[in-house]
């Protein structure tokens, strides 16, 4: 594809490096990394390549996808696009011996969660020593580890710098301490490439993330810097980007007719967002596009699983039919997991005793909130892990629950769960138990995406022979487990077409022909009460980011009476 480019994007490709390109939403700053990658191509020697350092597996894969689009397949080839932790991992497996004296051994996070599980006292002290004294590594570890080999070892930082002589550093306003600890090291022997929209900085809940980051990297290393934010390639005719911009510094919103906002009625929710959907495709394809990408997207899990669930269904609107929509959703495949572990703990229950089968479970559930404060850090995640390690605590000694949920579901084991021998009803008739409290409707809405797993016939028929050797699914647990790996299926790695659902973090990095933002009346709302300044400015810079995700067209659904988006 040949593209033309302004003045300032060909000065950052021309410039020396390091070089820091800053730009919003849509700006070309992906694809002008990648020219820039292409344009530094003849001074690499046979064998090296260009770095290309990203966060998520989504956000690699959306590289991947622009450099279909914008590079040769013999450049392709000469661009390794990673994860900050696959590379952080490349680095420690090949050289972490240095460290310790022993070959390093990596700690995925199930069994992170396990031994955390497990484990009294400091957490984040005993990940520390389990790496110092025995060459034990999570997940999260790897990026200091990383810069410490690199940081220590001049011949280390000479082999990457050899292999690596370019170094693109895309998103880099998301940065933890760790990361940037390790790009610094990189950045003394490698030619450095930033891109950058403090704008879009939306995990910054995560205090490793510092809003400082840009100006630690002009202390450090005084990149020349390129601004393209005057620039929109992604829908440079609307008003799109204007829109977005007035929400995030919450100013007058302009009048344009590329964004829409409906509101509904708490009983007509089901039937707006349906016909939303429906009326967004059908206006793209008058539009003239031919099969239109249509994201939906919310803020929370629990809402985009109900979501799903309302457009597999049909509904009446304003007197006519509207039929269930095909569609994806985005999950995360983690958290999916975790809440299969914790269905399948209650299927154990028949049998068990009350303070195993409750400590089991109480356990697992807090495993949940482990593995989604993982992902995404967050102190409700962190402190509801918590309070159910206590639960579990409380259940395994014989004591009343506090929690409230904790207290239904101990009622429900004490009314008997009875289960027939059919694993498709068991596991509903388990899993619906979990709708025992507020707390635990995420987790619920993740356990709903066990379908998308692809592994529900694995789990069924390893579910049904148990049934069949013992009349109950004894290590239901383990069984799951088991089907879940064998099952595994890369949910971010999927090409999205049609119309897909996710939540707006996970759109970062993505576009589509059409977006529709939804609030919920309950849940998922874009803003609370109780938001402090500091919770309104990342709702804010959050709600861009969605926004900004369309080319063509925006609607926004909110509950009839919800406090206007600016002022
Ligand atoms: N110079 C250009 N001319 C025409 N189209 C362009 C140009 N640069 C980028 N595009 C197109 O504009 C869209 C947005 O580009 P890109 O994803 O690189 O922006 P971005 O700044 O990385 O966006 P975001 O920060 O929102 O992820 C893409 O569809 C891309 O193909």
């Amino acid at each position: 594809m040949e593209l033309q480019l302004s003045e300032t994007a060909q000065g950052a490709v021309d410039h020396d490096c390091p070089v820091l390109v800053l730009g919003g939403p849509g700006s070309g700053k992906t694809t002008l990394s990648l020219l820039k990658a292409q344009a530094m191509l003849p001074v690499l020697q046979p064998g090296q390549e260009i770095l290309f350092l990203s966060f998520s597996r989504a956000a690699v894969r959306q590289v991947e996808i622009r450099c279909r689009d914008t590079l040769r397949s013999e450049e392709r080839r000469q661009i390794a696009v990673r994860t900050y932790h696959a590379f952080a991992m490349e680095v420690l497996r090949a050289h972490g011996r240095l460290l310790t004296g022993h070959a390093p051994r990596i700690v995925y996070p199930g069994d992170e969660n396990l031994s955390k599980a497990v484990f009294e006292g400091d957490w984040g002290t005993e990940i520390e020593r389990l790496a110092r004294e025995e060459g034990r590594y999570v997940f999260g570890q790897f990026a200091a580890a990383a810069a410490q080999l690199v940081a220590g070892s001049a011949s280390i930082a000479s082999l990457l710098a050899n292999k690596y002589p370019v170094v693109i550093l895309d998103e880099f306003q998301d940065t933890d301490d760790a990361q940037w600890a390790l790009v610094r090291t990189l950045s003394e022997r490698s030619k450095t490439v930033f891109m950058a929209d403090p704008d879009q900085r939306i995990f910054d809940y995560d205090s490793r993330v510092d809003p400082e980051r840009l100006n630690h990297l002009r202390a450090h290393l005084g990149p020349a810097e390129f601004d393209l934010s005057g620039e929109n390639h992604r829908s440079p005719n609307a008003g799109i980007l204007h829109y977005a911009n007035a929400v995030l510094i919450n100013r007058p919103l302009p009048d344009t007719k590329d964004v829409i906002t409906r509101a509904y009625w708490a009983n007509a929710f089901d039937s707006t967002v349906h016909a939303g959907v429906v009326w967004m495709l059908g206006s793209l394809r008058k539009a003239g596009i031919a099969h239109p990408s249509v994201v939906v997207l919310a803020r929370t899990n629990a809402l985009v699983g109900k979501l799903s669930m309302i457009l597999a269904q049909e509904h009446n609107f304003n007197g006519q039919t509207i039929r269930p929509v095909e569609h994806d959703v985005l999950w995360d495949a983690d958290l999916t997991a975790a809440a299969a572990l914790v269905v399948a703990s209650i299927l154990e229950w028949p049998g068990c005793p009350k303070e195993v089968a409750l400590g089991q479970t109480f356990d697992r559930i807090a495993d949940y909130f482990d593995a989604k404060n993982a992902a995404n850090a967050s102190n409700a995640a962190r402190q509801t892990s918590e309070r159910y390690r206590t639960a579990a605590d409380r259940a395994r000694r014989g004591e009343t629950q506090r929690l409230a949920s904790a207290k239904a579901l101990a009622a429900s084991y004490d009314s008997g769960l009875v289960l027939q021998g059919d694993p498709a009803q068991d596991w509903l008739h388990a899993r619906d138990l979990l709708a025992a409290g507020n707390d635990l409707s995420d987790l619920l809405a993740n356990a709903r995406f066990v379908r998308l797993f692809r592994a529900t016939d694995e789990i069924g028929s390893r579910l049904a022979s148990a049934w069949d050797l013992r009349g109950s699914y004894g290590r239901a647990i383990d069984l799951v487990r088991r089907a879940l790996e064998a099952g595994r299926l890369q949910s971010d790695q999927r090409d999205l077409r049609g119309c897909v659902l996710m939540t707006i973090h996970k759109a970062k990095g993505k576009e589509f022909d059409g977006v529709l933002l939804v609030e919920g009346q309950y849940q998922g709302g874009f803003f609370r009460d109780t938001d402090t300044e500091a919770q309104r400015a990342a709702a804010r810079r959050l709600l861009r980011v969605g926004i900004t995700r369309a080319r063509h067209q925006v609607a926004i659904i909110r509950p009839q009476g919800a406090a206007p988006l600016v002022g």
